[in-house]
This record gives C-alpha cells, structure tokens and sequence, in this order.
C-alpha cells in the first residue's frame, strides 16, 4: 500500500524514536561494557528543536513523541549497518584499519574493538544510526550519505568526519518509462514541462525519500507533484500505473533497465557513498568521543589515502643523485607524493665500492601505474618493482583539522 503525501510535505514518515536509552539487548553481553546500563543513568538535558522537530514528522497521525535524552555514559558509541549491503563492507573497512569488531554471531547487536577499549559498536539498520545519533543514543556512525541526508534532514547536529570511505556507491535519481509519453522526454526540464501535469494530475513519483524528494521538486521549481511511498521494488510502480516516475537508488542501472526505465539530465538528487558521522553534542560533551573520532580517523585517512597508491621501486644509472633526480622530474607522473625517494646503491667491484646506481621510490596512483612504469623505463628506469601500500600517514590529518574548526576548537 502507498500513502499519497502532500507535494509540500518536507519530513518523512518513519517510526517514533527511541526517548531514551535502549535497554541492555544481550543479558550475556561482557558486563564492563554496559556499567553505564546500570543504575547511574542520569537525564543531561534536552536536546535541540531538529529532534523535536524531526519527531513532529514522524508523529503522523499519532501522538507527538516526547523529547530525547542525552545521557551520561562512559562508552562511546559507534553505529554500524546490522544488515544489508553495508554491513560487511564497514566491517572490512575497519578491519583494514587494524581496527576488528569482535562480534560473537551475527544476531549479536553489541560488539566491541579491542583496539579502542572505551569505544562499542552497536549494530543497527542505516536509518535508525541516523535517528540514533539525532536522539544521543549514539555518538558515531557508518551510514550512506543518501540515508544521513533523508534521516538527517541537513540537521546541524551531524557533522560528517569522512565523507569518502570509498564503498556503498551510488546516486538518488529521478527514473522515467523509456516508452509511451515519456520517449522522447529526456531531461527533468522536460519532464516538468509536460502539458500532462497540472494541480488535479500531478506527475506521481514513488520514493523511499520522501524528504529529500519533495525537497528536491520545489529547489527545482517543480510544482505538479506528488509523492508516493513504499518500501521496495519502485521499479514496478510505472509499469502497474502506480506512478510515473520514481525516485530511488541506483548503482549498476541494471534494475532500471530491466524495468524499462530511464534516467534522465538533471534528475539526480545525491552522489551517495558510506560516510562516518559524529554527533555534534557527543564530540563537545561527551568524554573521549573527539580522541576516539581522532584515532578511527587517522587510521580510515592513512589507510584510504593508501588504498589508491602503489610504492614503485626502480633503480636508475646515474652519475648523481640530483641529476637522476632531474631525469626522474622532467617527467609528468613521477614526482611522488613529496618527491621521489633517492638513494644510492653501493656495488663491490674488484675490492672497490663505487656507486653506479641509484634506487628510486614512489608512490603512484593505481590508475596512473601503467602510465608511470613507461615514464620511468623512458629515463633509463629497470628492474621496477611494485607493491600496495597499506598506509600513509601524512604529518597532519587534513580531515582532522577541518572536523576542529567545524567544532571551533
Ligand atoms: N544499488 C544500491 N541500492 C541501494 N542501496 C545502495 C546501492 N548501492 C549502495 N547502496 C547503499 O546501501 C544502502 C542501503 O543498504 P540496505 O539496502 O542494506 O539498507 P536499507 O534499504 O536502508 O535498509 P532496510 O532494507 O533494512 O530498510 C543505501 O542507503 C546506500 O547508501
Ligand atoms: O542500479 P542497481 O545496481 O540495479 O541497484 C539499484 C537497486 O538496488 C536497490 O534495491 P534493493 O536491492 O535494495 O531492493 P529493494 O528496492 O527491494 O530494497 C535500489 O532500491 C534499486 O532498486
Ligand atoms: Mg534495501
């Protein structure tokens, strides 16, 4: 069953949220985890008017929920998916980090990484990470940028710490019929231009978004709309006469195609990729949550920044340092991510050490590899030697000093 929504509602229907902690899901959990569970609960304050506000969208047709609670806590907490496509891929990403989540059996909703003892992983569907940081529930969280920005609805308590962490890719686009009317409409200016539309016959979008969707007709000055929602399968809804277009997620375009459906200029809402995300309250009042943010950072830049490069060692004939240095330089795809690396290589020769070669190291990116290795073999480079690189850690963490400054720290 779809629900019709109004063409100017701007919040989306989703369930209450939680007013405060939820209680312990595991009696069996390791009990140093969950001291604060116990009796030393203790209600800080309210939280701001988005909660509030967030709520009031929620609350259709219900009572309105009360407001959410920050509580006092040891342990910060980091949300991971419990489920679905992102779930295994924010494990691994961690994992790459040197950061494992020791997770019991899969039904397990609390886990924890050794590596950051003050730190919890709670397991929990995309949206609700989102509703959870919002309520104070949990300080940190994994999610797809599409769902941070439909359950966040742009609230300025959610700061994104990574918005890069190179998995769960895909864009929210506006997807038409490719037969009937629709054949020769190929851009959204075209499409709301169709004489179809007026206020008794709008154009019906079916949508999981319904906040980001509405948002996104009115910014485009679209005004004969009107969104339906359901919870799977949006592909069909043209073909059943449901709707006329949708608004869904797309990778591979292998279920719109196989829908006969078509993406169109101008109908994307949102480039989307998995994201970390702080609560603005938890990293300024929350104890150890920035020096937790700080450690997942480091470790997520040093190795994403790292996941693109390989180290390319060669050696090179040369009378000099410098003047392979030169010869190293003159070409476009060898200057490193400083410069390159030189040193000399000592060779014995009847009783004498003289120094013939030198030994060149780089950092190249993966997609330029092909290209460095003719550049290096140009100016005289052989014996070239390849291997990933599992970290950078740069002097500084730019993501770091841009997250102080968002805080005004
Ligand atoms: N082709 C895709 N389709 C949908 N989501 C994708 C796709 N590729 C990447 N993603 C990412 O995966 C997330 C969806 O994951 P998943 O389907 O497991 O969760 P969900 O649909 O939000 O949860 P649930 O099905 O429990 O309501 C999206 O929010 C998006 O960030
Ligand atoms: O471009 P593609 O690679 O074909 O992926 C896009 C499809 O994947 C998602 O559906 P999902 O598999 O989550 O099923 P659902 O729509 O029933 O949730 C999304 O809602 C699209 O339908
Ligand atoms: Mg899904």
């Amino acid at each position: 069953m779809s629900i019709l929504l109004p063409t100017n509602l701007q919040k989306c229907p989703s369930p209450s949220l939680s007013p405060s902690p939820s209680p312990p899901l595991l009696s069996s959990s390791p009990s140093s985890a969950f001291s604060f569970l116990g009796t030393r609960r203790r209600c800080l304050r309210f939280v701001t008017s988005s909660v509030a506000s967030l709520q009031s969208s929620v609350a259709i047709g219900s009572a309105p929920a009360p407001a959410a609670v920050v509580v006092e806590r040891d342990q910060i907490r980091l949300g991971l998916p419990s489920k679905g496509r992102m779930a295994a891929d924010a494990i691994d990403l961690l994992k790459d980090c040197q950061l494992f989540v020791k997770q019991v059996n899969p039904r397990q909703y609390v886990a924890q990484i050794p590596q950051l003892p003050n730190t919890e992983v709670w397991f929990q569907r995309p949206k609700d990470i989102v509703r959870k940081l919002l309520s104070g529930d949990l300080d940190l969280g994994i999610v797809g940028l599409d769902t941070l920005s439909e359950y966040g609805q742009g609230d300025e308590d959610l700061i994104v710490v990574h918005e890069a962490l190179n998995f769960g890719d895909c864009h929210l686009s506006i997807a038409i019929p490719n037969y009937g009317i629709f054949e020769n409409i190929n851009s959204l200016k075209e499409l709301a231009e169709m004489p179809q539309w007026s206020e008794e016959r709008p154009l019906r979008v079916a949508t999981g978004f319904t906040y980001l969707g509405p948002k996104f007709m009115k910014e485009n000055g679209i005004k004969h709309v009107a969104f339906s929602t359901a919870d799977g399968a949006l592909e069909a809804a043209p073909a059943m006469g449901i709707a006329d277009a949708i608004l869904d997620l797309v990778s591979s375009g292998t279920t719109l195609k196989e829908n006969n459906l078509k993406e169109i200029e101008g109908g994307v809402v949102l480039e989307s990729q998995a994201v970390l995300v702080a609560s603005r309250r938890a990293l300024t009042d929350r104890k150890g949550a920035l020096n937790t943010v700080h450690e997942i950072l480091e470790r997520l830049e040093a190795h994403l920044k790292a996941d693109g490069q390989f180290t390319v060692v060669a050696n090179m004939r040369g009378n000099s340092a410098e003047e392979v240095a030169e010869r190293v330089l003159s070409q476009p795809s060898l200057s490193g991510l400083q410069g390159p690396t030189i040193s000399p290589v000592y060779c014995k020769q009847d009783g004498q050490v003289s120094i013939d070669y030198y030994a060149i190291v780089i950092c190249v990116p993966k997609k330029a590899l092909y290209e460095s290795v003719k550049q290096l073999r140009a100016v005289g480079g052989s014996g070239v030697l390849v291997s990933p690189l599992t970290y950078i850690f740069d002097e500084d963490t730019p993501r770091w000093g841009q997250l102080l400054t968002n805080l005004k720290l």
